[in-house]
């Protein structure tokens, strides 16, 4: 079974992001296209993507008015991605609109709609000083993946230690997204929350998103396998 791990595409150009994938053995691996790439090339990387056999999750972070977020999931559902996101914080409203607009247009395979509830590079200091909302960062996430639910979610977008208590709120079904994944020893970069690979795996969450610690690193193939190897056998690799 493929292992659930998206690999983030955070280049600036498809010849990159192909290159990357063919040089490294990677080819039809779970991708992440995100704003970065998808600015520069569009739709046609997605279909190339989708004739490469990856499965897709487009992060577009969409956070606007209802109606703008509406028109605009219509667009992206005729990509036929398997993942699209939204901003929880666009509130209850943004994403029924979102999760009607890709409902109006698709024939099958609706991509699933995730809600990102806090980034994962905001700790509790930046959610207190800066956003002034003056809760505990995990009472925060929880509350924004009920109104993602009610909202008409598919699952969140989550630190690795929100994860698990998602899951006792929820149905299994509901999914937990989790970024800020690093390999044990590689630099945390502007990710706050972060945790390996096994920690995602023993705090329940369903899928991984991981960038830079494969991306960036001399050895792409060697890190992803180790970031597989450690979904499968949950080894007790932890980082602080
Ligand atoms: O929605 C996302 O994918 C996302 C949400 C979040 O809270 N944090 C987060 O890092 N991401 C994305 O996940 C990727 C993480 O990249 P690395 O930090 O390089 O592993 C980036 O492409 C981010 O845009």
């Amino acid at each position: 079974m493929t292992p659930p791990i998206f690999i983030a595409l955070d280049f600036t150009t498809e010849e990159e992001a192909i290159h990357f994938l063919d040089r490294n053995g990677l080819n039809g691996v779970p991708v992440k296209v995100g704003m970065q790439l998808f600015y520069r090339e569009g739709p046609k990387l997605i279909e190339r993507l989708k004739e490469r056999d990856h499965s897709i999750f487009l992060d577009l972070k969409l956070h606007d008015i209802p109606n703008t977020v509406h028109q605009a999931m219509k667009n992206l559902a005729r990509l036929e991605v398997d993942f699209v996101n939204v901003h929880a914080a666009g509130g209850r409203r943004m994403m029924e609109a979102a999760r009607q607009g890709l409902e109006e247009v698709t024939n099958g395979h609706r991509p699933r709609l995730l809600a990102v509830t806090q980034l994962t590079s905001t700790d509790q200091d930046m959610l207190n000083q800066e956003l002034l909302i003056d809760k505990p960062i995990d009472d925060v996430v929880k509350s924004y993946a009920k109104l993602a639910q009610k909202g008409g979610a598919d699952g969140v977008v989550c630190s690795v230690y929100e994860a698990e208590q998602i899951k006792q709120i929820f149905e299994d079904d509901f999914l937990t997204v989790t970024p800020g994944i690093r390999l044990l020893g590689d630099e945390n970069h502007d990710q706050k929350r972060v945790a390996t690979p096994a920690i995602a795996k023993q705090k329940q969450a369903d899928y991984l998103v991981i960038g830079r610690s494969i991306t960036k690193v001399k050895n792409p193939k060697q890190a992803y396998n180790r970031a597989v190897k450690e979904w499968n056998h949950e080894s007790s690799e932890t980082i602080n």
